[in-house]
C-alpha cells in the first residue's frame, strides 16, 4: 500500500496502528452482577448507607410535602380566608423545611461522595493487590496498557455509580411514585389528562437515549485509540526518530484526533435535543393542565389550592425522568466495567500454593530437573525431558540459540510456572510442595534489561531486601564496584532516577542490579546476561562483581559472553528445548560439538575485527 493511502483518511488506518477493541463500552443490565457490586457497599452498611438514606428520605419528604401544604393550606385555607397569622406560620413552617432540607442535602451530597470515594479506593486496592499476585502466563497474554485501563478507566467508571447513581436512582424512584401517587389522589382525572403524554414522552426518550448512548460510545472507542497511540508513540518515540517516523504519526494522529472530534461533535449535538425535549413534554402538559385544569375549576370541581399543588408536581416531575434515562446509561457502562474487572479478579494465579505447603529452613542451592517438560501455550513445547542437577554453590551457564529454552529453565526455577511434566526439585522438595514466597525470596533474578523503579539510587538498591540499612547498602554497592559511579552522579545515592533508570548507562544500571542482588543475599542467583555490548573496561569490572556476587551461591547464568561461560563449573549447551551438551569448557572443547563450534564462530569473529 502506498505511504499517502495509509494516512489520507482517518478510516485507513495502518496494521501497524491496528489496537484490538477487546472492551465493549456497555453491556445489559445484570442483576448478579450488581449484586456483587453492591456488596463493596457493605463495610458502610452501618455507617454511611444508612446516613445518606436518611439524609435522602428528609429530602424526599419535604420535596413531596411542600406543594401540598401551599396549595391545602396557603392557597386554600390561609389565602382564601385572609388568614394572617395562619399564613405567617404556615411561611415560618415551609422556611423550616427548605431549611431541613438545604442541611439534609449538603449532608447527603458530603456523605455519598465519601462513600464513593471509599468503595471505589477498596476496589482499586483489591483489584491491584489480586493482580499483582497472578502468575506470569496471565500477563504473557495481555499488554501493560489494557491491564492499567482496567485498574484506572474501568474503576473509575464506576465511581459515579456509587458516587451519585444508587442514591440518585432510589430517589428518583420514590420521587416518581410520590408524584403520581399524589396527583391521583389530588384528582385522578385530571392525573390522567396530564399524564396521557406519560408513554409516548417515554417511548421516544427511550429511542433518544439509545442513540444519544451509541454516539457516545463511538466517542469512548476513538479516545481509547487515541491514548493507545499517544501511550505507544511516546514509549516509542526513540525508535520512531531514529525511524524518521514522525510525520507519518502524526498524520495518524491527526486522522484520529479530528476523528475523535467528530464523533464528540456528533454525540453533543444528538445530546443537545435532549434538554429540550424534556421541557417540551413539561409545556405539553403544563398546557393540558392549564386548559382542563381551569375547566375543572370554573366548573366547580376543583379547587385553586389542587390546581397550585397539581402544577407544582408536574414541575418536579420530568427532572426524575430525565436523570433516570442517565441513570440507565449509567449502569449500563457500569456493567461492562464490572464485568471486566470480576474477570480480572476472579482469574487465579496457576501456580497455586498447596494449603500444607512447606517453607525453606536454610536453602542449600542444591537444584535438580526431573524428566521436565513445559509449554507455555499446551500447543508449542518450550522444554523437553530436561534432566539437570546443580550442586550447591556451583555455577551453571545455560547456553543456545535464542529461542533454546534458557530463560524457560528459569522461570522454572522461581516458580513462575509449573512444569508440565516431570518436577523442578530444590534440597531435594518438589517446588509445588513449598511456600511460593519463601522460595523466591531465597531467588534473585537479574535480567538483561535490569527494571530501575522511579525513586533514588538507595531505594532501587535496597529493593532487594526492604529492611537493610544505609550501610548496608552502600557496602554492597562497593563490593560490586557500582560506589564510585554513584558517588559521581549528582546528588550520590539520593539521585532521584525515573523510572526504567533512562539517566544511566547499561553497565551502570547492571552494577546496580548486582548490587541489588548481593544486597538480598540469595542462596540462588539466576542472571540474564546483558549482550548489549559494553567496553572492556566496563566489561572487566562487571565480571570482577559477578565473581564477588557469585561467591557462595549457586548461579543460573543465561550466558553470551566467552568469558562468563568458561569460568562456569558446568555448561549446558541447549537446542530447540533440548539439552545437546554438557560439561566444562575444556571438556566440551574436546568433544569438538555444538559448543566448540560456537566457540570457534566467537573466535573467527573476534580475529576478524
Ligand atoms: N510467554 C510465553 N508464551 C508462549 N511461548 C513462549 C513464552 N516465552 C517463551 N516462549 C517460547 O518458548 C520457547 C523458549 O523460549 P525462551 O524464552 O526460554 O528462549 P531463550 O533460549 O531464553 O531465548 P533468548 O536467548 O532469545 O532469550 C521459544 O520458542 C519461545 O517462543
Amino acid at each position: 500500500m502506498a505511504k499517502h493511502e495509509k494516512i489520507s483518511s482517518e478510516g485507513a488506518y495502518t496494521k501497524r496502528f491496528y489496537y484490538p477493541q477487546e472492551n465493549a463500552v456497555e453491556k445489559p443490565f445484570n442483576w448478579s452482577q450488581m449484586a456483587r457490586l453492591l456488596n463493596y457497599l457493605k463495610p458502610y452498611t452501618k455507617t454511611l448507607v444508612p446516613a445518606a438514606v436518611v439524609a435522602m428520605l428528609v429530602n424526599m419528604i419535604v420535596r413531596l410535602s411542600v406543594p401540598i401544604i401551599i396549595g391545602q393550606y396557603v392557597v386554600d385555607t390561609a389565602i382564601a380566608n385572609r388568614d394572617i397569622s395562619l399564613l405567617t406560620y404556615l411561611i415560618i413552617g415551609i422556611s423550616v423545611l427548605y431549611l431541613a432540607n438545604f442541611i439534609a442535602n449538603r449532608f447527603r451530597i458530603r456523605t455519598v461522595n465519601v462513600l464513593g470515594q471509599r468503595t471505589i479506593h477498596d476496589l482499586r486496592k483489591e483489584l491491584f493487590s489480586h493482580v499483582q499476585r497472578l502468575s506470569h502466563n496471565f500477563f504473557d497474554n495481555r499488554s501493560a496498557g489494557s491491564i492499567l485501563v482496567r485498574i484506572l478507566n474501568d474503576v473509575n467508571s464506576l465511581q459515579e455509580l456509587f458516587t451519585n447513581g444508587i442514591i440518585n436512582l432510589l430517589m428518583d424512584i420514590i420521587m416518581l411514585v410520590g408524584i403520581i401517587v399524589i396527583l391521583f389522589a389530588l384528582s385522578p382525572q385530571l392525573a390522567l389528562a396530564v399524564l396521557v403524554i406519560l408513554p409516548i414522552m417515554f417511548y421516544i426518550s427511550t429511542k433518544l437515549r439509545r442513540n444519544i448512548r451509541h454516539s457516545w460510545q463511538d466517542v469512548r472507542i476513538q479516545k481509547s485509540r487515541l491514548n493507545s497511540h499517544l501511550n505507544e508513540s511516546i514509549q516509542g518515540v526513540r525508535i520512531t526518530q531514529s525511524f524518521v517516523q514522525e510525520e507519518e504519526n502524526t498524520q495518524y494522529f491527526k486522522g484520529v484526533n479530528g476523528s475523535n472530534f467528530e464523533k464528540e461533535r456528533l454525540a453533543m449535538k444528538k445530546s443537545a435535543y435532549f434538554g429540550p425535549f424534556v421541557e417540551m413534554s413539561n409545556a405539553i402538559g403544563t398546557v393540558i393542565l392549564i386548559a382542563y385544569g381551569s375547566h375543572l375549576i370554573i366548573n366547580g370541581a376543583f379547587a385553586i389550592g389542587t390546581f397550585v399543588s397539581f402544577a407544582f408536581y408536574l414541575g418536579m416531575f420530568w427532572e426524575p425522568i430525565s436523570r433516570l434515562g442517565q441513570i440507565y446509561n449509567q449502569l449500563l457502562v457500569a456493567m461492562a466495567s464490572s464485568e471486566r474487572i470480576f474477570e480480572f479478579l476472579d482469574e487465579q494465579p496457576n501456580v497455586e500454593e498447596k494449603k500444607n505447603a512447606k517453607t525453606f529452613n536454610d536453602m542449600q542451592g542444591h537444584i535438580a530437573f526431573d524428566h521436565v517438560k513445559f509449554s507455555y501455550d499446551d500447543e508449542r513445547v518450550a522444554l523437553h525431558e530436561i534432566s539437570i542437577d546443580i550442586k550447591p554453590g556451583s555455577t551453571v551457564a545455560l547456553v543456545g540459540h535464542t529461542g533454546s529454552g534458557k530463560s524457560t529453565i528459569a522461570n522454572l526455577i522461581s516458580r513462575f510456572y509449573d512444569p508440565t511434566e516431570g518436577k523442578v526439585k530444590i534440597d531435594g522438595y518438589d517446588l509445588r510442595d513449598m511456600k511460593v514466597q519463601n522460595l523466591r525470596s531465597n531467588i534473585s533474578v537479574v535480567l538483561q534489561d535490569t527494571f530501575i523503579f522511579s525513586g533514588s539510587i538507595m531505594d532501587n538498591i535496597r529493593f532487594g531486601r526492604p529492611e537493610a540499612n544505609d550501610e548496608e547498602v552502600i557496602e554492597s554497592a562497593k563490593i560490586v564496584g557500582a560506589h564510585e559511579f554513584i558517588l559521581r552522579l549528582a546528588d550520590g545515592y539520593d539521585t532521584e532516577v525515573e523510572e526504567r533508570g533512562n539517566i544511566l548507562s547499561a553497565g551502570e544500571r547492571q552494577l546496580l542490579s548486582f548490587a541489588r542482588a548481593l544486597l538480598a543475599d540469595p542462596k540462588i542467583l539466576i542472571l540474564d546476561e546483558a549482550t548489549a555490548s559494553i567496553d572492556t573496561e566496563a566489561e572487566m569490572k562487571i565480571q570482577e562483581a559477578l565473581r564477588k556476587l557469585l561467591n557462595g551461591r549457586t548461579a543460573i547464568m543465561i550466558a553470551h559472553r566467552l568469558s562468563t561461560i568458561r569460568e562456569a563449573d558446568n555448561i549446558i549447551v541447549l537446542e530447540n528445548g533440548r539439552i545437546l551438551e554438557q560439561g566444562n569448557h575444556d571438556e566440551l572443547i574436546e568433544q569438538e560439538g555444538e559448543y566448540y563450534s560456537l566457540v570457534k564462530s566467537q573466535f573467527e569473529m573476534l580475529d576478524e575485527l
